[in-house]
């Protein structure tokens, strides 16, 4: 897998090291916990779940595979999905 090329069609995630993480910040803190429900959606679908951390309205998000001790296509197929949620949202 070409990870340089994954993370050009993905902008907003950037790389640090075995992960690949973004920020989102939604109009409000009622809309940042529906993202990350709506994520928990999908994360489980995939079997496959991101590190979250709540700030607020503000959400870091690092995604990372253990099982195979670095980044693989879930994560960017998680990422995917996570921006489409995102974007839905307005964050
Ligand atoms: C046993 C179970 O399949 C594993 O623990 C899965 C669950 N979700 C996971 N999520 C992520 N992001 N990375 C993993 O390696 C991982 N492993």
């Amino acid at each position: 897998m070409d990870v340089e090329q994954k993370l050009r069609e993905l902008p907003d995630w950037r790389r640090e090291g075995d992960e690949i993480r973004r920020t989102i910040t939604a109009p409000d803190f009622p809309t940042a916990i529906r993202v990350v429900d709506e994520i928990a959606v999908e994360a489980e679908a995939l079997n496959h779940h991101p590190d979250i951390d709540i700030r607020w309205r503000t959400l870091h998000l690092a995604l990372t595979t253990h099982d195979r001790g670095g980044l693989t296509e879930l994560d960017f197929t998680l990422a995917a999905r996570i921006d489409a949620i995102a974007a839905k949202h307005g964050a």
